[in-house]
């Protein structure tokens, strides 16, 4: 759905990530009708928009899963729901009530809903950039990425990868076969990933596959009309080397930010909203919230936390748009799902 404006639903789920989508399933399990919204364009968060080739291990049933086959099972899962969409639009606004809530988002749009569902992950996410000179003229071109898309993208490429975590390993080992050179630049000589990353590592290493740059960080970008043909790393104590590389990937995590979300009354932590465990409401009564962006003693921020968290809200929220029909907790049967072919 791409023009709608003013709709009226049960449940509003804030965010179309894992968790979101898999809430909207929980819903629709539950005979709530629910609408999706999300700033970005497709739905999927960050499995979309920051790792669709990338295999998941720990999703139950997978033995791996790439981002975007994770993405597409879990639309597929809701299709008999037929969930509306609002994708594109950021919800701005948050006022009401606990059974009468009115979302407003970006693109003027007005949403009534009797519970909301805060799915909003690492909320506004971008990639922590590096201080570089000129940088912006490199991103322009694509020399300078924080995602991989598309491994294909990189193939011949000599590519200097930046970081010293399991997205900076995982990338190095996974370009590897594609690329004609990668350096590994990493301001400490010790690593900090999977034991199995680092074990592997050693192995390209030892191959001659990937060169290890420690104790190096990034110094500056040489290079003209957005081509890059060199960047140049420095010690702390100010030894420089240029490394002829033609793509940088800095990988020094996400920044987070939980934008407007802020702003609605609840409480947060540091770009989380705590919630009550065994519901997932927050201190807004009528608003909970699941995925990355919840927090509560114990929490893992794993896409499986989040499925669970989605089903638990669920259940919490049937009494606020149901008040009269008690529920009556079942297995999921086909009686649940509407159309299933
Ligand atoms: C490189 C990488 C590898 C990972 N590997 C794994 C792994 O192997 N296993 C695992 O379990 N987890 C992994 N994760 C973490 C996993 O991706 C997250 O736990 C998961 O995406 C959280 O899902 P979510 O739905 O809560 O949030 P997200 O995926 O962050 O989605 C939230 C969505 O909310 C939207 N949004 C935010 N604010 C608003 C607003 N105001 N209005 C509208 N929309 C809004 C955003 O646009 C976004 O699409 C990895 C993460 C990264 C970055």
């Amino acid at each position: 759905m791409t023009d709608a404006s003013s709709l009226s639903t049960d449940v509003a789920i804030i965010g179309a990530g894992p968790t979101g989508l898999f809430a909207a399933f929980e819903c629709g399990m539950l005979k709530l009708n629910c609408v999706l919204l999300d700033a970005l364009d497709e739905v999927g968060g960050q499995c979309a928009a920051l790792y669709p080739e990338k295999p998941i291990y720990d999703i139950p049933a997978h033995p791996a899963i790439e981002g975007a086959a994770l993405v597409e099972a879990l639309d597929r899962q809701i299709a008999p729901f037929d969930v509306p969409r609002l994708l594109g639009r950021r919800v701005e606004r948050l006022t009401g009530h606990r059974g009468d809530f009115v979302l407003g988002t970006d693109r003027g749009d007005t949403i009534r809903a009797r519970a909301v569902i805060v799915a909003a992950g690492a909320g506004a996410f971008g990639p922590n950039r590096p201080p570089l000179a000129g940088l912006e003229g490199f991103e322009a071109t694509g020399a300078v990425q924080y995602y991989v898309r598309r491994r294909a993208d990189f193939a011949g490429t000599r590519i200097v990868i930046a970081g010293g975590g399991d997205s900076a390993i995982d990338w190095a080992l996974s370009l590897k076969d594609v690329a004609e050179k990668i350096w590994l630049v990493h301001r400490r000589d010790r690593f900090r990933a999977a034991p199995e990353s680092l074990r592997q590592l050693d192995e390209a290493v030892a191959a001659g596959l990937i060169e290890k740059i420690v104790p190096y960080q990034l110094h500056g970008l040489h290079g003209a009309a957005g081509a890059l043909e060199g960047v140049e790393v420095a010690t702390l104590d100010g030894d420089t080397r240029i490394l002829p590389g033609n793509r940088l990937l800095p990988f020094f995590g996400l920044s987070t930010d939980l934008g407007p979300i802020a702003h609605w009354g609840m409480d947060s932590v540091r770009s989380t909203i705590p919630v009550v465990p065994s519901t997932c409401e927050t201190s807004l009564p009528g608003v909970f919230a699941v995925g990355d962006v919840a927090t509560y003693p114990g929490k893992l921020k794993l896409i499986l936390q989040g499925f669970s968290e989605g089903a638990m809200a669920a259940h919490a929220i049937h009494p606020i748009v149901r008040p009269d029909t008690a529920l009556h907790f079942e297995y999921s049967t086909s009686k649940g799902v509407p159309d299933r072919a």
